[in-house]
């Protein structure tokens, strides 16, 4: 069981301009996003694990839409996958991008010149991390719209100077919407544990943890 079933779960605001709004997503929505991600992670281009320039390689499995993330640019090929371009950056997922933006920050958040060109999709098993980063190979202050289905996780938010305290825990469920932008949008940020097990089948993942943010690069071409 996780925190989430012990507590009620609020909608919070972590810091400056991040705000955490659990259960967010219907479990309709939510079986709608990992069927699209499904038919992303068929291709063009392969759900993957990203080698970082030192050697390493990531637990979490990858697939973009729109750009392609590589370390440390965005592309609109994959460049270090298949050299295919990624598929479209669809409309409805844009104005699930805003939706969100409204939802976390209010009926008078101007949302129209909001255009999340990309989309990372990660899938984590149950031993998959991701250490403490910044989003910030975007050339857009916009927020970083992330969404949650399957397993809980635990999700450490950060501050923007260094990988360490002050940081938050926050437990993200299946269905949460966490949206980071202002002060906060190039706070560092990390994975440190899934739980595994605690996911709902109704949404259509049997097992593991999606994981989708839409950003805004602020690249054309
Ligand atoms: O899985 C998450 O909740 C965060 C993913 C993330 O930070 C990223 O894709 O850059
Ligand atoms: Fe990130």
């Amino acid at each position: 069981m996780t925190a989430g079933a012990l507590f009620p779960r609020e909608p919070a605001l972590i810091a400056p301009g991040a705000m955490h709004l659990p259960g967010w997503l219907s479990v309709e929505q939510q079986r709608k996003l990992v069927n699209a991600c499904r038919a992303w992670a068929r291709g063009p281009v392969p759900l993957r694990h990203t080698t970082l320039p030192g050697g390493g390689v990531m637990s979490v499995r990858t697939v973009c839409v729109g750009w392609h993330w590589l370390p440390y640019r965005y592309s609109r090929t994959a460049d270090d996958v298949n050299g295919a371009r990624v598929a479209e950056f669809p409309d409805w997922l844009t104005e699930l991008g805003r939706a969100a933006l409204v939802a976390a920050f209010g009926e008078r958040s101007d949302t129209t010149g909001y255009r999340p060109d990309t989309a990372l999709v990660n899938f984590y098993d149950g031993d998959a991390r991701m250490g403490m980063h910044q989003d910030k190979e975007e050339r857009s202050g916009a927020p970083v719209v992330s969404l949650s289905i399957g397993d809980s996780c635990v999700f450490r938010f950060g501050n923007t100077q260094t990988r360490g305290r002050p940081y938050t825990d926050v437990v993200l469920e299946s269905g949460d919407l966490f949206v980071f932008g202002g002060p906060s949008r190039f706070a560092f940020h990390g994975v440190p544990k899934v739980h595994p097990g605690t996911g709902d089948p109704a949404t259509g993942l049997s097992g593991g943890r999606l994981n989708i943010t839409l950003r805004e690069t602020g690249l054309s071409g």
